[in-house]
């Protein structure tokens, strides 16, 4: 039946009693394809029947779907045109993992960020209330981590003073991509038990309120959408569903399914990859060092936002309940509340990936940086982070720390420096920091060594050569040193560690030593370390050659690392291009 499905326009035709024919085809043809081509699997999964359901009833794209996240939005677009496409979802060239609006008619918002839909969708609403289109209907998918989040209340708060044509779906699996916290989800699971008095909360926000549904029985869905599309204003509907539905491994294991890797698309069974030989993931080592410090340094927490598989904050979640939180999909709210705890003396390891940081900028700065307060930030995912795509870069932190006053900004070269400078971070700084380091593997199997202090502001010399230096931060460096691996005696590397406060010192040297320096970031070429070495070059009136290689100034798409830092001109064999044309 899928074959001749390429349209929402194709799904109408169908009768009610064939869609659950069409759901299976759907959920065999999406495990197909990512038991090979890996991605979010189980909220797929989860969203099949309600996708249809929705693309039956709604008029798409006259009428806006807005996917919340937009990792669930595979089904959808299977059916609005990208079904022979959909082999090369998150491969570079192929279509995004998100919806995308330059993708589509059908993907009426970008997204990739959570809860940002009802926002987005109010906005559609409204726009149309001003555009005399009475008839529109625009609606918000949203799952039951992301709805907790403080921007889907600010969107829910404003959404329930007017009048617009909007329908907030909960989809309410129980789970985000870690099980969901909080008071709103055990009053959903109050709900769902009958303990508790059905969209209480949303209909003191004035949504004229419906379910909890079946998520999985489409002719109810049917019936329900067909009965909302005829009532005006705010309205909310509670969805329940299965995570991973229909793949017996993925609805038991929903953690691991949420992106599952490949794996046999008959059983489900994960390929098993012999990792023993391996350096960790600068995640574990994260994980690892912080219930190592924790053990001894009573005053440690530990705080993530909704990823402590992700983030393996986990570990200490595990090893000491009481002293590690996950806060869920709440970035704002996990900084200012390890301000808060800093003010009493806690020594708290704040970890986020870099690019959800953006999120919490003004609490970073209104709250940690003014009041000087020593949270230690652990930027996860920063740099290209591949197949989620610019969505979830972390391209910008160092750009967008540098300007803060007051704090520290470095960056590990490798697993043994993450876990010293988490060691020295721990011992007392009198100011926050902020240390970022990337997705996956280091370059240290035996990187349980003894705590070292590292000095606060110092670079060093990796390798010494005679005519040109390159002045990296972070791990990228790795790909100067493969770089320059036929010119040692020519090239010097030098890991700068500190974007701030950078060691002006060691690059008085290096402008003294060298005529052409070569700054490599893996970072926006805007407002990093190359413009901090450039300003410096600049006070100092540096007479010779500063060539910046880093990110550069456009959002950068999909695809593997590798493949992306040969695009933008920072892989290995790029640099060493670079360094050819000054030899
Ligand atoms: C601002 C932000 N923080 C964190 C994430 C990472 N993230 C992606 S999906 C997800 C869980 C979403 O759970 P839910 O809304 O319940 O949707 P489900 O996956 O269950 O369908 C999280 C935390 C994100 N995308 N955006
Ligand atoms: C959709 C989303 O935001 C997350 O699922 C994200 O893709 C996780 O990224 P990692 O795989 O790097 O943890
Ligand atoms: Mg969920």
């Amino acid at each position: 039946m899928l074959d001749h499905i390429d349209s929402p326009h194709a799904l109408r035709q169908l009768s009610v009693e064939q869609l659950p024919q069409l759901s299976k085809e759907l959920r065999q043809f999406i495990i197909t394809i990512l038991a090979t081509k890996e991605g979010h699997l189980g909220a797929s999964l989860g969203v099949v029947e309600l996708t249809i359901a929705l693309h039956y009833v709604f008029n798409t794209p006259e009428d806006k779907l807005v996917w919340d996240v937009g990792h669930q939005a595979y089904v959808h677009k299977i059916l609005t045109g990208r079904k022979d496409i959909f082999h090369t979802n998150r491969q570079k060239g192929g279509i995004s993992g998100f919806p995308k609006i330059s993708e589509s008619d059908y993907d009426t918002f970008g997204t990739g960020h959570s809860s940002t839909s009802i926002s987005a969708a109010l906005g559609m609403a409204i726009a149309a209330t001003i555009q005399g289109k009475k008839e529109q209907q625009h609606i918000a998918v949203i799952g039951d981590a992301s709805i907790a989040s403080g921007m889907a209340f600010e969107g829910l708060n404003h959404a329930g003073v007017t009048e617009a044509n909007l329908l907030v779906v909960l989809n309410d699996n129980a789970i985000g991509i870690d099980p969901s916290i909080g008071a709103l989800k055990n009053y959903f699971t109050n709900v769902k038990k009958g303990t508790a008095r059905e969209n209480t909360v949303f209909e003191a926000l004035n949504f004229e309120c419906h379910g909890p549904v079946d998520g999985h029985d489409l002719p109810e869905l049917i019936r329900v959408f067909k009965k909302l599309q005829k009532t005006k204003g705010p309205k909310f509907l509670h969805v329940i569903t299965t995570k991973g539905k229909g793949l017996a491994l993925a609805e038991k294991d929903q953690v691991t399914y949420h992106a599952p890797g490949k794996f046999d698309a008959t059983t489900g069974e994960r390929y098993a990859k012999d990792t023993t030989q391996l350096p960790p993931k600068y995640q574990d080592v994260f994980g690892h060092t912080i219930v190592e410090l924790a053990t001894h340094n009573k005053k440690i927490i530990g705080i993530t936002p909704a990823m402590p598989t992700g983030s393996s904050l986990k570990y200490m979640i595990e090893a000491f309940p009481d002293r590690a939180f996950d806060v869920g999909i709440a970035e704002q709210h996990a900084v200012t509340l390890s301000a808060g705890m800093a003010t009493q003396g806690m020594v708290v390891f704040c970890n986020i990936y870099s690019t959800f940081l953006q999120r919490a900028y003004d609490q970073i700065i209104h709250d940690v940086a003014l009041q000087n307060l020593p949270v230690i930030f652990c930027l996860d995912r920063a740099g290209l982070v591949g197949q989620d795509g610019p969505t979830h870069h972390g391209s910008f932190d160092l750009a967008y720390l540098n300007c803060i006053p007051n704090l520290i900004i470095y960056a590990p070269k490798d697993e043994v420096d993450l876990r010293n400078i988490m060691f020295t971070a721990q011992l007392g700084l009198p100011q926050p920091i902020a240390i970022r380091y990337p997705r996956g593997r280091g370059v240290i199997i035996d990187w349980m060594q003894p705590f070292q202090k590292i000095a606060i502001g110092k670079g060093s010399c990796i390798q010494k050569g005679k005519r040109i230096a390159i002045v990296c931060i972070g791990t990228i460096i790795h790909n100067a040193l493969k770089a320059s691996k036929d010119h040692p005696k020519t090239v010097s590397i030098y890991d700068m560690g500190f974007l701030k406060p950078i060691d002006t010192a060691l690059l008085d040297t290096i402008f003294k030593t060298y005529e052409v320096v070569i700054t490599l970031e893996d970072g926006t070429i805007k407002g990093g370390l190359g413009s901090v070495v450039a300003d410096y070059a600049f006070a100092k009136a540096y007479k010779g050659t500063l060539k910046i290689v880093g990110i550069p100034d456009r959002f950068i798409t999909h695809g593997t690392v590798e493949e992306l830092q040969e695009e933008i001109g920072i892989s290995p064999n790029e640099i060493s291009k670079v360094i050819d044309s000054y030899l």
